[in-house]
């Protein structure tokens, strides 16, 4: 079921500068989130991804089309209306944003005191949030005496006061070392599992998306130039941009000097043969490469996991002649797609 609609937004600002041009930030962008699931945006700097976020909470007015939440056409509402639809989305941050002059306990508690409700009920709620973020012995210190994913913590915490369906997640693991960031990660899909909050994640971080991420969108120049469940998208980017951001992460094929490097090693026609985890399996196409009797040495790639599944690509390095390479390559069987570089 959808959760987030979003149809046909734009969102321009004015120019900068006197006689200079409008900005487009968001430029006609469909999208549908569904319900519990972790959708992941990702683009280069400038594409417009905080600004698309920024219009599901509406804290920036649309310039075009409409955004539903559950059914609430949370973009057409205004003033008492919008901000009781805003409270039921929470929002995270890459720099925390937390109040350094509360405590942990104060800075959860904020959100409600803000809502009214009643001091004891806020004590329960706090204690009930720092319990599940796993700060409970941590509620009477200030932020400054955390470490930065105990930081994110407590802005998750205070994200989920107010009982959000809707968590948006900008660059929440940018400034967290790996090790917080897996904290952090695995706080966020406990937060979809256990709450069935949807999530919406915005980054730059590759590994970040092939970790959560169900579903994923990838922007460019404001508008979503490619959008698919995250396997399918991280094995076959169907974009030029979509393929440089697969590489970050995806072992790449060697490309230039790489290439010319493994070529003075190892003599030989090269191959790369990639596969799904649904085709074919590493044991299964070298084993097929070493039974064809033939020269081979795997000189780049390897396995890859996305979001739990696995993704092969390997490049060999064949000796033999014409007929052997190619009774070979036609020994690995369906499942795996070849393709030789030259
Ligand atoms: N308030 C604003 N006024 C004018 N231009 C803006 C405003 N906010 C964003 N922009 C412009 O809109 C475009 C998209 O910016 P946005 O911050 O959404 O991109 P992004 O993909 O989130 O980039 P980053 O990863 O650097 O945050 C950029 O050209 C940016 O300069």
């Amino acid at each position: 079921m959808a959760h987030i609609v979003l149809d046909r937004v734009s969102k321009r600002f004015p120019p900068t500068k006197r006689g200079g041009d409008e900005i487009v930030a968001v430029d006609d962008v469909s999208l549908e989130i569904a319900q519990g699931e972790i959708f992941g945006i990702i683009g280069y700097s400038g594409a417009g991804k905080s600004t698309l976020v920024r219009l599901i909470n509406q804290l920036e007015p649309l310039s075009a089309g409409s955004i539903t939440v559950g059914d609430v056409p949370i973009s057409s509402l205004r003033g008492r209306r919008l901000r009781e639809q805003q409270t039921r989305i929470g929002m995270i941050f890459q720099r925390f944003n937390l109040l350094t002059s509360r405590t942990v306990a104060g800075n959860v508690a904020y959100p409600l005191e803000v809502l009214g409700v009643p001091r004891a009920q806020r004590r329960r709620r706090v204690e009930e949030l720092l319990a599940f973020v796993g700060l409970a012995d941590r509620a009477g210190a200030y932020p400054e005496q955390l470490s930065g994913g105990q930081q994110q913590r407590v802005g998750i915490a205070r994200a989920l006061a107010a009982e959000p369906q809707i968590l948006l997640a900008d660059e929440a693991t940018s400034a967290l070392d790996p090790e917080t960031t897996d904290e952090v990660l695995d706080l966020l899909a406990r937060v979809r599992r256990e709450l069935g909050v949807t999530i919406v994640v915005i980054t730059h971080e590759m590994d970040v998306i092939t970790r959560i991420a169900d579903r994923v969108a990838v922007m460019d120049a404001g508008r979503v130039v490619e959008s698919g469940v995250t396997y399918d998208v991280f094995t076959r980017p169907q974009t030029a941009v979509a393929k440089r951001f697969v590489q970050t992460v995806v072992r790449a094929l060697p490309g230039g000097d790489d290439l010319a490097r493994l070529r003075e090693l190892h003599p030989g026609r090269f191959f790369t043969i990639s596969f799904t985890d649904e085709g074919a399996s590493e044991a299964r196409v070298l084993s097929a490469l070493a039974k064809a009797g033939v020269d081979f040495n795997l000189v780049h790639g390897g396995v890859d996991d996305i979001q739990g599944r696995v993704y092969g690509l390997l490049t060999i390095a064949v000796r033999g002649d014409a007929e052997s390479v190619a009774w070979a390559l036609q020994g690995i069987g369906d499942g795996v797609s070849i393709e030789e570089q030259r």
